[in-house]
């Protein structure tokens, strides 16, 4: 049998390095209620007022990564999904993304047209977020009824202790860990505390100590996206054999006033620089493939701050991207989740 699907998302990028395109993308990015969750009145003021200055902004650090074919993100994901299909052998792979092209809508269109009955729906987030995994299985579904069509969604859960992502992370970091190196920090996309706090099934335990992550019991670590980036980086050091002291974690890509998790990737490259790190290694695990916020964030403006601070050389290690030892793990995942 050939109708079973797979249907790969990602979050999505600008159309273009164009303002207007990076305002449009913006605003149907942080309009979504699960991205900026306040009530609509609040969110319509917030997110105007983010795009009076923002897309300029975000337009100049998109041109500094962009590509010849398009969007780093869209780009890497495409050829992901290229791997992916010469590997899954139940039914056609297509590729949607959240926001902008190639859009859930038009992927799910494609797999309706060839007959699939179910789909594995793959969320490209190791760890689980609403507003990254929520509104991505809730646009499908809303794509399905939308249209009526008769497929049976599947969805895959967060891989972020899943042995074989963790197995391709060290395969695809190997060649840079080999190389001299004083540290490692592992920078996570950040949150709002708040989106942590409001999933929290006990309501006192996120957030109520400095170690409320290590100490997670499986029903909060379930919903709790900085409990599950620890445990990643927990995971990951332990395969790839490195001494407590060699690597850390911190969270980047903070959004307006309010807190976010912490500690921040900002402040945690001047620590690193002040304790003496000079060769810093830099992974991003919450990202499957190389995007604005590793390769303009990390690569360009971390390494300047790191480098300011007093350090010598920061290097980003690539994400997954479409390293064949990540497509193979994707599909078993993938498979997994098929034949539940
Ligand atoms: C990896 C998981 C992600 C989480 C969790 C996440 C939450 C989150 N993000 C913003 C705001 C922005 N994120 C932006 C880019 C961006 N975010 C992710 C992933 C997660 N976001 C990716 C993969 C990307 C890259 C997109 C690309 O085209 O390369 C941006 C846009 C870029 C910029 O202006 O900096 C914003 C804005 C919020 C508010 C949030 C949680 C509430
Ligand atoms: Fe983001
Ligand atoms: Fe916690």
């Amino acid at each position: 049998m050939h109708d079973q699907g797979l249907l790969l998302v990602n979050l999505g990028s600008p159309l273009s390095t164009e303002v207007a395109d990076v305002r449009q993308y913006l605003n149907q990015f942080l309009m979504d209620p699960h991205v900026v969750d306040l009530p609509w009145p609040l969110r319509r003021l917030l997110v105007s007022l983010i795009l009076l200055r923002r897309p300029a902004e975000s337009a100049e650090a998109y041109k500094l990564v962009w590509q010849p074919e398009g969007s780093p993100l869209v780009v890497i994901s495409e050829r992901l999904r290229d791997e992916v299909r010469k590997l899954w052998s139940h039914g056609p792979v297509e590729l949607g993304m959240r926001y902008a092209q190639p859009s859930i809508e038009s992927a799910l269109l494609r797999l309706a047209e060839q007959n699939v009955k179910s789909v594995v729906l793959a969320p490209l987030y190791p760890q689980f977020a609403e507003s990254t995994t929520t509104t991505a299985i809730e646009e499908a579904e809303r794509i399905v009824n939308k249209h009526k069509l008769t497929l049976e969604l599947r969805t895959l859960p967060a891989f972020y202790e899943d042995e074989s992502y963790i197995h391709a992370l060290v395969a695809s970091a190997r060649p840079d860990l080999e190389q001299d190196f004083d540290h490692l920090l592992l920078s996570f996309h950040g949150l709002p505390e708040r989106h942590l706090t409001k999933l929290d099934p006990t309501g006192n335990h996120c957030l109520q100590s400095a170690d409320c992550c290590q100490t997670a019991s499986d029903e909060v670590l379930a919903g709790c996206y900085r409990a599950q980036c620890l445990r990643t980086a927990e995971r990951f050091a332990s395969a790839a054999q490195l001494q407590p002291q060699q690597w850390s974690v911190s969270f980047q890509s903070r959004l307006g006033r309010a807190k976010w998790i912490e500690p921040y990737t900002e402040e945690q490259l001047e620590e690193l620089a002040g304790q003496g790190v000079k060769k810093l290694l830099v992974m991003s695990p919450a990202f499957v493939a190389d995007c604005i916020e590793t390769l303009e964030e990390l690569a360009i403006r971390g390494r300047e701050q790191f480098i300011a601070a007093g350090g010598e050389d920061l290097h980003l290690i690539p994400c997954l991207n479409d390293h064949p030892e990540w497509a193979a793990a994707l599909v078993r995942l993938c498979e997994a989740r098929r034949s539940s």
